[in-house]
């Protein structure tokens, strides 16, 4: 199976790098292209795939066909791709705010056809992506795939509609969780710690955190009230962030992101 990758940015290099790091896809079954000698070259270096500047021939060659390019692309680079797809191939689109109907329009309305949202932690084999699907999809193909999707982390289907939700939610929210990271960091490096170590704690309280939640199943708020001792330091922390408006900034950066890509 050939899978293709038009547009070789940030997304396709973490899933990229995440399918292979988990053995599921061989380099030799990978082909991609991009614009720029440069990103030729060096995702050629980093991970031994076939590069090319010719869309076309990705188009040509892949089973199955990821749209890695910029939704503003979209009109520039579809309608060049369009006479050279296989009939039987499956094209997977990544990008925000591109509708089934919008793709299906650019290319053609009997394509087998995944949109879906996937995020940079793929990189690491801890992606999450939500997919949907066209009518042409059949079940057995879909299942193929949602498991090239869990190759570099959680996957799960959804209706469209919610995927500017899952944009908000994962696709984008790892950008806020750094914001966040840093800014602890910044809290610990105020009071005395070394700017390295400070990371290092930030992103293990993170991530432990998240773990916790995912292992135990708990709701946050019971877990939050595990760390939050009577009259102790963690509850001098949470009232700050309650008056900050913490929690009402986190729902709006979502409820941003989700606007933004239902009107793209
Ligand atoms: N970044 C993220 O966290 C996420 C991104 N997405 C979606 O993924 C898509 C890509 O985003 P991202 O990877 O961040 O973007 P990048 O800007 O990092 O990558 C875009 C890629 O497209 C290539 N490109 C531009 N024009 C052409 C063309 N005419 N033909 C072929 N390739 C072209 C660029 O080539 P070159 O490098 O040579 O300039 C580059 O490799 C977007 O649609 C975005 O919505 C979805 C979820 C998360
Ligand atoms: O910022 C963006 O538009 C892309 C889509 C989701 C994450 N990054």
């Amino acid at each position: 199976m050939k899978i293709g990758f038009i547009g070789l940015g940030n997304m396709a290099k973490a899933m990229i790098g995440g399918m292979l790091s988990k053995e599921i896809v061989r380099k030799e079954d990978i082909i991609g292209s991009a614009k720029t000698e440069h990103t030729l070259d060096q995702v050629n270096q980093m991970y031994g795939i076939m590069t090319t500047s010719d869309n076309q021939l990705v188009a040509k060659e892949a089973d199955i066909l990821f749209l890695a390019i910029k939704p503003q692309f979209f009109g520039e680079v579809l309608p060049e791709i369009r006479g050279v797809l296989r009939k039987e191939a499956l094209i997977v689109s990544i990008a925000a705010g591109k509708t089934i109907a919008d793709i299906e329009g650019l290319l053609s309305a009997d394509i087998k056809l995944v949109r879906c949202m996937p995020n940079t932690p793929a990189l690491v084999g801890e992606g999450c992506t939500g997919a949907c699907r066209n009518g042409h999809v059949s079940d057995e193909e879909m299942e193929v795939c949602m498991k090239l999707l869990r190759s570099f982390g959680v996957a799960e289907e959804v209706p469209e509609r919610l995927i500017n939700a899952v944009a908000g939610v994962s696709g984008c929210s790892p950008a806020y969780v750094f914001q966040f990271l840093e800014a602890l960091a910044d809290g610990a490096v105020l009071a005395g710690m070394p700017r390295k170590q400070a990371y290092t704690f930030a992103a293990q309280a993170v991530l432990g955190s998240a773990k916790l939640m995912l292992e135990t199943g708990k709701h946050p708020g019971e877990l939050k009230d595990m760390v939050t001792s009577p009259a102790g330091t963690t509850i001098e922390g949470v009232r700050v962030l309650e008056e900050k408006g913490f929690r009402g900034a986190v729902i709006d950066a979502v409820k941003a992101s989700v606007e933004k890509s239902e009107n793209m």
